[in-house]
């Protein structure tokens, strides 16, 4: 019976009194943090100082709450905190719904403006024209592989990468109304319809797989026809007020995206960090490996290799490479300036934490 939570209750409201008194304590340290940046003309947003925020008190905690969920607390009030130095705005791939706005809203906290942009040009657009403080695309799945738009637009603009997030990507079949009865045609991104590919072959084998511009867009459709089935997450599902149908139906159980975070700025070593490169090297015998030379000479370990054509004809490839390390950090300072020397082509995308979870 609820009267005998009463007492319990009763010690949850006074804690909860003195936890407000303490985060409204924190929220105006971090204001006058906000003016000292402003004088200095300091960025407001430091993804390696939340980290290592989260580091401490994931380290402190003795339970019974999990490290995620401290996490996530933490993220969510460091993200208020910021709002008041500076409320900034995020660019993702729209409609609303999509996994890159989880993937923002994740890794901004939900005290940030959103913005839902109608194709990834546009995303890089906000960003670069400054309309947005940040930006977060998809880079790469691990089930389907690159970006490939992605790819080719960090190549084509000068932007830098602040951040990375990866989520589980946990696909669901979302319709107008419970089961699979009726269903005409399956809307999706092409990389979803790839990923549930033999889950669509056993469960609806002679329906018609349409390619639409995001899972979300699929969604919305879905909400208007009940012929039409959609496959996205569970945030589309409450956007666009659709029954999951059949849900986690990705073919692998494991299924991640990765995402970066465009900005301006490349956060301090954190010691747990990732820098991210576009090379190129002339189209002859031994050169790409000449390329990896440096790397292995220093030490420094390639976590990514991944190689786009360079559209010139002559089997020429731009590679996307990601080393472990800071830019900062003397071994990968000393193989990114031999690496400078060596290319035909050498971009640095910038030097930020890895995601924690
Ligand atoms: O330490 C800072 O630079 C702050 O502005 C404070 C704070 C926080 O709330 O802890 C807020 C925003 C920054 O991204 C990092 C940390």
């Amino acid at each position: 019976m609820d009267a005998d939570l009463k007492p319990l209750r009763a010690q949850i409201d006074a804690l909860d009194r003195q936890l407000l008194d303490l985060l409204n304590q924190r929220a105006k340290l971090a204001q006058q943090i906000g003016e000292h940046k402003q004088r200095l003309d300091m960025p407001v947003f430091r993804p390696e100082r939340e980290r290592e925020v989260i580091a401490k008190v994931q380290q402190a905690n003795t339970g019974p709450l999990h490290g995620t969920g401290i996490a996530a607390i933490w993220r969510e009030i460091m993200s208020a905190c910021r709002a008041l130095e500076a409320r900034q705005q995020i660019a993702f791939l729209g409609p609303e719904g999509t996994y890159s706005e989880q993937a923002a809203r994740q890794f901004f906290g939900s005290s940030c403006a959103f913005l839902p942009c109608a194709d990834l040009d546009e995303v890089f657009r906000s960003q670069l024209s400054g309309a947005s403080a940040y930006a977060v695309v998809a880079i790469e799945n691990s089930t389907e592989g690159a970006v490939a738009r992605t790819l080719d637009l960090l190549l084509a603009h000068p932007v830098l990468i602040s951040g990375e997030i990866s989520l589980a990507i946990h696909h669901n079949l979302l319709r107008k109304r419970p089961g699979t009865d009726g269903i005409r045609a399956v809307l999706a991104h092409p990389q979803a319809l790839a990923q549930c590919r033999q889950w669509l072959d056993a469960h609806l084998p002679a329906i018609e797989r349409r390619a639409v511009a995001s899972n979300a867009e699929g969604a919305r459709l879905a909400a208007q026809d009940e012929t039409l089935a959609a496959i996205a997450g569970e945030q589309a599902a409450s956007q666009y007020l659709l029954h999951i149908a059949a849900a986690r139906i990705q073919d692998e159980a494991q299924n991640r995206t990765r995402f970066v975070v465009l900005g301006t700025q490349t956060p301090q070593p954190t010691g747990h960090d990732r820098t991210s490169l576009i090379l190129s090297v002339p189209n002859r015998a031994g050169a790409v490996f000449e390329m990896l030379k440096p790397l292995a000479e220093h030490g420094v370990s390639m976590s990514r290799f991944e190689s786009r054509p360079a559209r010139s004809g002559a089997w020429e490839y731009f590679y996307y490479i990601d080393l472990e390390g800071h830019q900062d950090d003397p071994p990968v300072r000393q193989a990114l300036d031999e690496l400078r020397r060596a290319c035909a082509f050498f971009k640095n995308l910038g030097s930020y934490p890895i995601w924690q979870e």
